[in-house]
């Protein structure tokens, strides 16, 4: 009988991402109240985000009359997005310590553990290298990230600041100051406004890469949960399997108190994946140019 096999998420469910960014844009040319928001908005200069925000601050909803998500101090924004990888960090440590594909047990067999130690080791790559390519693309690349040095190879600058960089004393070597000056987040902090290049939306890299990620490795461990469910109730659970099958070495034995953690890790990635969907959206509407969206997904 041929072995059964662990449905792999579809490609084509990426497209999910371009029809969002194109949808949330042709939003933001025809609803009159987004156009207007985006065009003040690209003329006023950009005040320097608050240090230590508080929740009253952020519930604040009187203070532009726009949609509330137009708003950088959304509470969505400020504790979901601009820690949005600490999010998908625990997500993703609750699927690796709750879901029966990568959970280890004494009740299975010494192959059946081994594979899912291998599964849990390469899931943790990925993780590993995603993590990565945000940090490399939004936080530090020997240096500004790769966002913000592709906004200055385009013609970006801090203005404002550039004008008194010259009298400033930033200390250090001359290298470091000006990494301190050429990082979006140091030019903001400084008071500056970073304008004048191609800005790579930050938001939705680190979005797509996040909801990516975790709904890839959600999709595979719901699937191995239920195909394992299947087989139990086929009475297959006697079945010898080898190491190698990375589907049919399953959680024949699964703990009975497992059953709530997996559920509600489950719960948890895709609680993450669809918040990020939705900001993706939301930043799709009422953030960036079309080119800057696009440029990054
Ligand atoms: C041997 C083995 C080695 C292995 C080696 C690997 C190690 C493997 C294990 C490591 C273990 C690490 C473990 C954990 C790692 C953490 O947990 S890290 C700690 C948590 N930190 C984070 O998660 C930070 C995440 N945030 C970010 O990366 C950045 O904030 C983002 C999301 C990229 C956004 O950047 P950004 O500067 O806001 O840029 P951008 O999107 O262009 O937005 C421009 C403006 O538009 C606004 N905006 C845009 N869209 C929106 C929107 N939808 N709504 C409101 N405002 C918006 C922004 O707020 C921003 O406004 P300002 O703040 O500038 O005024």
């Amino acid at each position: 009988m041929a072995t059964p096999t662990r449905p792999a998420p579809s490609p084509a469910a990426l497209l999910i991402y371009p029809a969002t960014l194109l949808l949330g844009s042709l939003f933001s040319v025809i609803s009159p109240v987004a156009r207007a928001t985006r065009d003040s908005s690209l003329r006023l200069p950009k005040s320097a985000a608050p240090l230590a925000p508080s929740l009253a601050a952020d519930l604040h909803l009187s203070e532009n009359p726009v949609n509330y998500f137009a708003r950088k101090n959304n509470i969505f924004n400020i504790y979901f997005v601009k820690i949005g990888w600490l999010w998908t960090t625990v997500a993703f440590v609750s699927l690796l310590l709750f879901q029966p594909a990568y959970r280890a047990s004494s009740s299975l067999s010494q192959a059946q553990q081994q594979t899912r130690v291998r599964r849990a080791l390469q899931a943790f790559l990925r993780y590993a290298i995603a993590t990565t390519i945000w940090y490399l693309m939004t936080q530090w690349f020997f240096g500004p990230a790769i966002i913000d040095r592709s906004f200055l190879v385009t013609g970006g600058k801090c203005e404002e600041v550039m004008e008194r960089a010259g009298k400033m004393d930033l200390g250090g070597s001359p290298s470091t100051q000006v990494e301190t000056l050429f990082s979006a987040a140091a030019c903001k902090a400084a008071g500056g406004a970073w304008r004048g290049g191609h800005d790579i939306s930050g938001h939705v890299f680190m979005l797509v890469l996040a909801t990516a990620l975790l709904a890839h490795e959600a999709v595979g461990a719901g699937a191995f949960s239920a195909f394992s469910a299947s087989n139990r109730a086929d009475g297959d659970s006697a079945r010898e399997r080898k190491a190698s099958d990375p589907v049919v070495s399953g959680p024949m034995n699964e703990e009975p108190d497992s059953g709530l953690a997996r559920k509600w890790s489950l719960r948890l990635v895709w609680g993450v994946v669809g918040l990020g969907w939705w900001m993706l959206f939301m930043t799709a509407i009422w953030f960036h140019t079309w080119l800057e969206k696009v440029s990054c997904s």
